[in-house]
């Protein structure tokens, strides 16, 4: 038996954060706002992944309303995420992730990001995938003024 999640997220980029996406900082002028880190990745895949177990979403586990999860890393979220989806009975076939940044070049970053996310579910990184595109500077994505994640997830019983 198989089970598809969705996942998205999106975060404003301000100056005077860091920009962490997939668990990697990368240097740049602008990082994303947000109660915890802001990785709007591994936001997107947590939800994925909760999406595909019927867990519900990364804000019912994790609410933005508690000082825990004040500038939470959010690998440690995903790794709470991936464990509550294997209690429940689910193996991950695949994770493919989409990023929509206007800047900075993501290409050089998607190898390491693969790598962590690969780490925190407990897969190869073969099954990871991470991709970057522009939103041909197009509405606020465009402008630079936040970035957008897109995740789907295939669970298998298992
Ligand atoms: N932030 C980004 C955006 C894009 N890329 C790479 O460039 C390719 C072309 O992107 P378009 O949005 O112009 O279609 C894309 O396929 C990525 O390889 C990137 O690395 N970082
Ligand atoms: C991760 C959490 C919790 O710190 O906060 P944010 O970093 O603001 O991220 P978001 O994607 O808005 O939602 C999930 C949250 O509850």
């Amino acid at each position: 038996m198989f089970r598809v999640g969705q996942g998205y997220d999106v975060h404003r980029l301000v100056e005077g954060r860091p920009l962490v996406l997939g668990g990697v900082v990368i240097p740049h002028d602008k990082g994303l706002l947000g109660h915890s880190d802001a990785d709007a990745l591994l936001h997107a895949i947590t939800d994925a992944l909760l999406g595909a177990a019927a867990l519900g979403d990364i804000g019912r586990l994790f609410p933005d309303t508690d000082p825990q999860h004040a500038g939470a890393d959010s690998r440690v979220l995903l790794r709470e995420a991936v464990s509550r989806v294997r209690a429940a009975g689910w193996r991950v076939v695949n994770i493919d992730a989409t990023l929509i940044a206007q800047q900075p070049k993501l290409a050089p970053h998607v190898d390491a990001m693969r790598a962590r996310i690969a780490e925190d579910l407990g897969v190869g990184v073969d099954v990871v995938n991470v991709k970057g595109k522009t939103n041909e500077k197009l509405g606020y994505l465009g402008r630079c003024e936040a970035i957008e994640a897109q995740a789907v997830c295939l669970l298998t019983r298992g």
